[in-house]
């Protein structure tokens, strides 16, 4: 269980994190998204013991990961795939790594058969491995002391899209037999596909947060016609009710199914059916990824 209560960090006159509190419980994987200089590193570095919290309090399992024992057994940490040693093969990097660490050298081949890079690429110098193959042992190197939980910031930066396709897998499977996940990308579409909990924050604050079904599934369905009038009718003789949706889309308090029934029995024509929802989020997230870096922080019901 990591829990980071009321974290507030500065730097100077540099309000970096201001009052964050979120959990994330055993067998989920928690989103945490941002845009860039949002707070994101900040929180995960103040969670692993690499920044001294102004106030309040990040924990793993109740004490400060600093306070672990043996932390790397404890929990897997990725923060930055590029400051590796550059001189040292990926295979040297991991066999000094499970010598700090106590863990036996089967377990180097273990780790680097599972995060594909294994044979050819592990006997390569670091310097010269790309992005992706960076971030891949990085994650071996978090997986090494098989922790229960995982920190990892941006862990999917210069992967292709089978690396992401992968990497989802791998962490879907860690949490699915009970671990902990959090990990940070200022996407919210590539987390959105493997996160159960979302943890948005912009401006040092938390700005959306809850379950992905809560913040991304949305209530109703939304149905576009090319006669709204007729198609507001037709859902309301059928006790369904409706309120105005994006453009000139309509919401309906009702599932796809019994609006789809809905519409048919009333002869009227549909252009789109869709559950509804989502947009909130979405939108909050366009606003605060403008492409000219400005960020507005608003308040979401979460
Ligand atoms: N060591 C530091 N000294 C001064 N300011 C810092 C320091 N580290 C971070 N900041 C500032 O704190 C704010 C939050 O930065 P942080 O790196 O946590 O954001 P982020 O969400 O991880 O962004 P990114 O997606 O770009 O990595 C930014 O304004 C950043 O400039």
């Amino acid at each position: 269980m990591i829990t980071i209560d009321s974290l507030t960090k500065r730097y100077g006159a540099q309000l970096a994190v201001s009052d964050v509190s979120f959990s994330c419980t055993p067998g989920t994987v928690t989103g945490f998204l941002g845009p860039n200089g949002a707070g994101k590193s900040t929180t995960l570095r103040a969670l692993v013991g690499l920044a001294t919290p102004t106030s309040g309090t990040a924990t793993i399992g109740g004490r400060a990961y600093r306070d672990l024992p043996n932390a790397g057994r404890q929990v897997g940490v990725l923060l930055d795939a590029g400051a590796q040693h550059a001189g040292r093969t990926g295979r040297e990097v991991l066999t000094l790594a499970a010598l700090v660490l106590g863990v036996g050298q089967e377990r180097v081949d273990e780790v680097l058969g599972r995060v594909g890079l294994a044979g050819k690429p592990a006997a390569k110098r670091v310097g010269n491995y790309s992005l992706g193959m960076k971030q891949r042992l990085g994650l071996a190197a978090a997986l090494l002391g098989d922790p229960q939980v995982l920190v990892l910031d941006e862990p999917a930066n210069g992967l292709d899209p089978d690396g992401i396709f992968w990497m989802r897998g791998l962490l879907r499977g860690f949490a699915d037999r009970g671990g902990t996940v959090l990990l940070s990308s200022h996407l919210l579409r590539e987390v959105e596909a493997v996160a159960d909990q979302l943890v948005v924050i912009a401006g040092g604050r938390i700005v959306a947060r809850g379950s992905k079904q809560e913040l991304l599934g949305g209530r109703g369905t939304l149905v576009r016609g090319p006669d709204r009038v007729v198609l507001e009718r037709a859902l309301r003789t059928a006790g369904i009710a409706v309120v105005p949706g994006e453009g000139d889309g309509l919401v309906a308090d009702a599932d796809p199914l019994a609006v789809g029934q809905a519409v048919a029995a009333a002869g009227a024509v549909l252009t789109e059916l869709r559950p509804a929802g989502g947009e909130g989020l979405e939108e909050l997230f366009r606003s605060l990824t403008h492409a000219d870096g400005s960020q507005q922080v608003q308040e979401v019901a979460a």
